[in-house]
């Protein structure tokens, strides 16, 4: 007997890659178990399904920055903060943060069908009675071309694992400008956007104008500190939750372009902000 979940739960992190460097990404989280029925007529109560899992995804991988320590070019360290961990390709970036803001995994590269097959070998450590195999798997949401942004990004001020310095997330943009969907804008933001990361200027740390940016600052969860080349990064005047760049996109957009301005900004999957602005 097989028991399935769709849309489980939402990931939202961020992955090194090769080619791209820091990427932000969100997935829904889908559940397949076979095992046995129990007297109850079931082979696991939904009920129980949800949390377990959730429990599991949110105490690991969830809102970390996956690093894969075998491909060329990354190393791990401790330090005073907890691991450094540098990467050299395709640009060069460094963070300092308390340990559980990584999840190291012995790859050469990050996949999210391995990520998928890593965690369910994590479940099946402690399975449920009844349950002999356990399947999770990551999906992306669809989004159309054009309209579909990620990027990282840490906020401070928040209690939970957000004010980890790089997790992320792939969402959805929309704009428009005196009540009409403008796609030409929407393009144009979701290129900018393309595998960002976002800095409060508050934590930018260092001289202003080199090549190289410092980010530094202190959470309830430990110190967080981060370099990368300036040219991976856009400054906000403000602290980067979705709200303020809804209203930063706004902003910018209206400085530009005449008319009334709308942005819907998603953070990950199926929530976000409306911000509005005008010139
Ligand atoms: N009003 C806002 N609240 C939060 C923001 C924000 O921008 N505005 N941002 C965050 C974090 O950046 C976080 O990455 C989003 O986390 P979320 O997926 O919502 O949090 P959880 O993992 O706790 O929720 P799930 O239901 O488990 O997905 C937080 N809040």
């Amino acid at each position: 007997m097989s028991l399935f979940v769709h849309g489980l739960s939402a990931l939202d992190l961020s992955w090194w890659c090769g080619e791209r460097g820091l990427v932000g990404a969100s997935w829904h989280v889908d559940l397949l178990l076979n095992g046995e029925l129990g007297e109850d007529g079931m082979l696991f109560d939904f009920g129980e399904v949800k949390p377990w899992v959730k429990q599991h995804v949110d105490g690991t991988v969830d809102h970390t920055l996956l690093v894969p320590t075998k491909m060329a070019g990354v190393s791990v360290t401790e330090c005073r903060e907890g691991l450094c961990v540098r990467f050299s390709s395709p640009w060069p970036m460094e963070i300092r943060a308390p340990r559980q803001a990584f999840t190291l995994l012995p790859w050469q590269i990050i996949d999210a069908d391995r990520i998928g097959r890593y965690l369910s070998e994590q479940l099946m450590k402690r399975p449920p009675a009844r349950v002999t195999d356990i399947q999770l798997t990551l999906r992306e949401e669809p989004i159309p071309e054009g309209f579909c942004y990620g990027y990282s990004h840490g906020l401070k001020r928040h209690i939970g694992n957000c004010q980890r310095i790089a997790h992320g997330h792939r969402s959805r943009l929309y704009i428009w400008r005196d009540g009409e969907l403008d796609e030409a804008l929407i393009q144009h933001w979701c290129e900018r956007l393309a595998d960002i990361y976002l800095a409060d200027r508050e934590d930018c740390i260092g001289a202003e104008d080199g090549d190289t940016l410092s980010l530094a600052y202190d959470a309830p969860q430990g110190h967080f500190r981060m370099t990368l080349p300036r040219q991976r990064a856009a400054i906000l005047p403000t602290t980067t939750t979705v709200e303020q760049i809804a209203q930063w996109i706004a902003n910018e957009t209206a400085r530009m372009q005449p008319g009334r301005i709308r942005v819907q900004a998603f953070e990950g999957i199926g929530k976000g902000a409306i911000a509005e602005a005008h010139r």
